[in-house]
């Protein structure tokens, strides 16, 4: 049984409220945070499970409603797992197409071999602002960055993520799948079978 029927998904990013909104399906009338303010907060954790800890608190505070945050990234083993907690900062900001740039770039000389690499979702729902219990749960999906981009849905670095499962890039399969199948999609079945929904 959910334990609440309104939940505010702390996150500034579209393509993961698409992906979170329909991964939560009617379980629970979804609110955006931007409807209460567009300020981000700072990202200031040293894990992606603090930092969605922190965003999830933020969203609570300023809505007054029980708040899912999503810290994710993607952890490359050639660049000992860098970017990491910094994926969205990894080109200072600039966005989607300029970390995607600098990533290619940066493992330009890194054989096929050592490509591997793994999307990393941390989720964080707190009932309230001060919750003393934050329910948490993590997914991985493991795969590897190509040479170049390929592929048109999805969203930030899925143009370059191999999945081998698929024969093809993250950003070449269709929502639907995408959403069985990544980190996001098994961070969430764990935090549904935690919720009962
Ligand atoms: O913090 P919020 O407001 O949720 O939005 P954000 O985009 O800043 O989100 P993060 O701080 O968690 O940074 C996540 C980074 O990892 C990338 N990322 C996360 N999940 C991804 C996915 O499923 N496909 C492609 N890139 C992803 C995303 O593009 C960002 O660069
Ligand atoms: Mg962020």
């Amino acid at each position: 049984m959910m334990p609440f029927s309104e939940l505010v998904l702390a996150s500034h990013n579209a393509g993961k409220l698409k992906e979170l909104q329909a991964m939560l399906g009617d379980a629970v009338r979804v609110r955006s945070v931007a409807e209460f303010s567009t300020v981000e907060p700072e990202e200031t954790g040293l894990s992606f499970v603090e930092n969605a800890i922190l965003k999830a608190r933020n969203a609570a505070r300023i809505s007054g409603l029980p708040a899912l945050a999503d810290d994710s990234g993607l952890a490359v083993d050639a660049l000992g797992g860098a970017p990491g907690i910094y994926s969205a900062r990894y080109a200072d900001g600039q966005g989607d197409a300029p970390n995607n740039a600098k990533l290619l770039d940066v493992l330009r000389e890194v054989p096929d071999a050592e490509r591997g690499a793994q999307f990393v979702c941390a989720l964080a729902l707190v009932r309230h602002a001060d919750d003393p219990l934050p329910i948490i749960c993590e997914g991985l999906w493991h795969g590897r960055i190509l040479h170049a981009a390929r592929g048109e849905h999805g969203f930030g670095y899925d143009p370059l993520f191999w999945v081998p499962e698929c024969d093809c890039s993250s950003a070449e399969l269709p929502a639907a799948q995408k959403n069985q199948l990544s980190h996001r999609a098994r961070a969430m079945a764990l935090l549904k079978q935690r919720l009962g929904i």
